[in-house]
């Protein structure tokens, strides 16, 4: 395909870095083909692909791609089977219903347009798509100019005027939106203005958040406004967003079993838990019809659930553990409410969890499980917590085996526990000495516990010896380590010590001045690996405690008993902690294919020359990459002369970075992630380390969780001043691995090239951005 519409057709634009800036969105459009060296951005067109339950959200990208007509509809059926995400797809963004109006009135056969979609007997298909066309031909409408004069008399403004303004001049867009917030976030356009209104927080948006005032509720059920509450929710403040859950009051059911209304419920309890949100769930839980009870099985009123354990008040998890407790088996085996009897595993009190684990624990109970569809799930998260005997149970399941293996679901149970086929960790055991010392300081173990292994009360030194060898290989001076042989001779000679941080630029340099001195290099001999001064000793431990979201770490000490320290370098002050296994390979499945198919994953390319646009383009990254932050921060991440625009977590993915949080023993959750897909062997990341200032890892102890999906790459480690002192590491599907206090300081790390290597891994890296850009809206905090 010709290059230059390749290019047009992933809407890629590389564009000149404005010095150290964020291209501000009234920056206007920027020529796709601009190819001055220098820092380049790539702009997603939409960074994830149509996804149910993600949010439209307000492109962050200036007016370069044109944003879709319509929020993305939502798959006709969800895909039930699936664990995990099961629910997440049906409060998809799906256009139910033409418009708010339609969704106000639910039992009128008539459409707000005036015909009667139901009368006529149309098939679902055929009134969704008249539904969709009409959606569409409004929102055309919308774009085209349909802007009425707002509350200061302003011209008439088309919705794409809107945009335009607001991008160039905040104020001024903000004034111009005055007095057309309600008609705006009803349109399908007109909502995402009004959500890049209200990302700017500043006090006139709230202004804007006002103007929703007395349509609260038609709001939250209306396919469009709804994102426009939970932007209100999640930008503003408390105070100014509480209008929110009080207009609320009163339909606390109603909206948690709505499909949008349900998502401002949870993201209440997120931003604002107290006060009026929590007067909404004593309405919500205190019913005693026994209406309450079918919440935790409803397809959307479980998430709000769910949102209550994670985050709610510790009276209100107790009432929910009560529900759970009263028909406790139905609950665990049902597609929504077995979801929340894991999470009731975590964060209900101690003395609900082990009423739980009596009735769920011992070994018929388990085997039952096993044999249920959703059921099985919460038999996998039962066998990895400490206080189920899960070997009494695991051998209870191996007698009855044929049984468990004649249901549908339960022969993946059985391979997934290990009873199909034998454990591929064992078999790659490899003994090697390691030299290390024991801390001397009592660790304060983490108040909430690692949901997985809730006890974590294995003594230090376990992670220690035998079972580090299994993963990790500390590769003493001047031993030849047989990994390095067997990968290509290409990246040996990249070996550099003594390049600049931040430095994976080497293979595929941009800014020209290193560039020319890299190349030469390159093509002359090798630099030889030289041993420099060891740096002074950082504070031990016992001096200045590491701590880091929200534990003291290492994690390999606080942490539940599988994470093993693999890396202790007091010295340096630097550790690396590694956890095998700590998901099932249906969940680990299950992430694989989400991110392969939802993250719009990108491979910069350099800009073609003029007139050479049919040439292969040069790869800027020996990899496809994509760079995701928590709502409301705007940070770019910028290394080896690429800029990455933040895109926000969408739900999914706040799941998983969850479910990592938890399986680390943290109590905070990251804030952004850096992920990288290698296609095969060839796809690589060259030594460097991770100190850009966003994260200020070399200036204060930092902390980077990793992910490791699908294919086993290795991992390197370096002391700066010591290229011979290596660490090297397997990362198997699934493995957690950490860096931690120092070790950007001290340590580079790399993925190296390994032709032997086939298939496809994908690595997510969770990092805290310590320092905001000064674009962000966070920046202050
Ligand atoms: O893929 C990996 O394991 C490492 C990735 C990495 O170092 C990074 O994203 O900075
Ligand atoms: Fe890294």
């Amino acid at each position: 395909m010709d290059q230059v519409q390749r290019w047009h057709d992933q809407m890629i634009y590389f564009v000149p870095a404005k010095q150290g800036s964020y291209p501000h969105p009234g920056a206007g459009p920027v020529h796709p083909m601009h190819s001055v060296p220098g820092s380049y951005v790539w702009w997603p067109q939409q960074p994830f692909a149509e996804l149910p339950g993600v949010p439209p959200a307000v492109p962050t990208v200036p007016a370069v791609p044109a944003a879709p007509a319509v929020p993305p509809a939502a798959p006709e059926h969800g895909e039930h089977g699936e664990h995990g995400e099961h629910g997440t797809k049906e409060m998809g963004g799906c256009l139910q219903g033409a418009s708010c109006s339609t969704l106000a009135t639910p039992r009128s056969t008539e459409a707000p347009d005036g015909s009667d979609i139901v009368e006529r007997r149309l098939s679902a298909s055929a009134a969704r798509r008249l539904r969709r066309k009409r959606a569409a031909e409004r929102s055309r409408g919308a774009a085209g100019g349909v802007g009425a004069a707002n509350a200061n008399g302003a011209n008439a403004m088309s919705i794409d005027e809107l945009r335009a303004e607001l991008r160039r001049d905040p104020n001024s867009g903000i004034q111009c939106l005055k007095g057309q917030v309600w008609r705006l976030s009803r349109d399908a356009n007109g909502c995402r203005v009004v959500q890049e209104a209200l990302e700017l927080g500043s006090r006139d948006v709230t202004d804007l958040a006002n103007e929703l005032q007395g349509h609260v509720l038609e709001a939250v059920m209306c396919p469009y406004a709804n994102y426009v509450v939970q932007k209100v929710v999640s930008h503003l403040s408390v105070a100014a967003s509480s209008f929110v859950a009080t207009e609320l009051q009163g339909n606390a059911v109603r909206a948690a079993k709505h499909r949008f209304a349900c998502r401002i419920f949870c993201r209440l309890l997120e931003f604002c838990g107290r006060g009026p949100t929590s007067q909404l769930v004593d309405e919500l839980l205190a019913r005693d019809d026994g209406e309450h009870e079918n919440l935790c099985s409803h397809s959307f009123a479980h998430h709000v659930i769910q949102s209550i354990l994670e985050h709610g008040e510790e009276r209100h998890k107790k009432l929910i553990a009560k529900m759970l407790l009263s028909d406790l088996w139905r609950y665990a085996t049902h597609k929504n409410s077995s979801y929340l009897i894991e999470k009731a595993l975590c964060y209900c009190s101690t003395e609900d969890q082990n009423l739980m684990i009596a009735k769920l624990g011992h070994p018929q109970a388990m085997l039952d499980l096993a044999m249920a569809q959703y059921g099985s799930f919460v038999a996998r998260a039962l066998l990895s917590d400490s206080r189920v005997n899960s070997a009494a149970a695991l051998q209870h399941i191996a007698d009855h085996k044929a049984d468990v293996e004649s249901t549908k679901h339960g022969h993946r149970f059985l391979s997934d526990v290990g009873l199909e086929q034998p454990n591929p960790f064992q078999a790659q055991a490899q003994p090697v000495s390691y030299q290390s010392y024991q801390l001397q300081v009592p660790f304060p173990q983490p108040e909430v516990p690692c949901g997985y292994c809730p006890a974590p009360n294995a003594p230090f030194p376990s992670a220690f010896g035998a079972q580090y060898a299994q993963y990790a290989r500390h590769i003493p001076p001047g031993i030849e380590e047989p990994a390095q042989r067997e990968m290509s001779s290409t990246w040996q000679d990249r070996i550099d010590d003594d390049w600049p941080s931040t430095s994976e630029g080497d293979e595929f340099p941009v800014r020209g001045k290193r560039k020319r001195r890299k190349r030469k290099r390159k093509r002359n001999k090798p630099r030889p690996l030289r041993k420099k001064p060891l740096p002074p000793a950082e504070a031990t431990l016992e001096e200045q405690p590491l701590f880091f979201g929200g534990v003291f770490g290492p994690l390999s000490i606080v942490s539940c008993p599988q994470w093993l320290c693999v890396l202790q370098d007091v010295h340096r002050r630097s550790f690396v902690s590694i956890r095998k296994q700590a998901f099932t390979a249906d969940t680990l499945a299950q992430w694989r294919k989400t991110l392969m198919r939802e993250v719009r994953w990108h491979k910069p390319e350099r800009p073609p020359k003029e007139g050479k646009s049919q040439e292969p383009l040069d790869v800027l990254l020996p990899r496809s990459a994509a760079w995701l932050t928590l709502q409301g921060c705007r940070c770019e991440y910028e290394y080896a002369g690429l800029r990455f625009p933040p895109v926000a977590m969408p739900e999914w993915f706040l799941e998983i970075t969850d479910q990592v949080t938890r399986a680390c023993g943290l109590e905070d959750r990251p804030n952004s992630c850096n992920l990288n897909l290698y296609q095969n062997g060839a796809d690589n990341v060259s030594w460097h380390c991770d100190d850009e200032p966003l994260f200020d890892a070399t200036g204060r102890d930092a902390l980077i969780v990793s992910l490791s999906l699908g294919a086993t790459r290795s991992f390197q480690l370096r002391p700066k001043d010591d290229p011979f002192e290596e660490t090297l590491l397997y990362l198997e599907d699934g493995d957690l691995c950490t860096m931690e206090g120092l070790c950007q300081k001290h340590y580079r790390h790399r993925v190296p090239p390994e032709e032997d290597v086939t298939e496809p891994r994908i690595n997510l890296t969770w990092r805290w951005i310590v320092q905001h850009d000064p674009g962000c809206s966070l920046s202050n905090q």
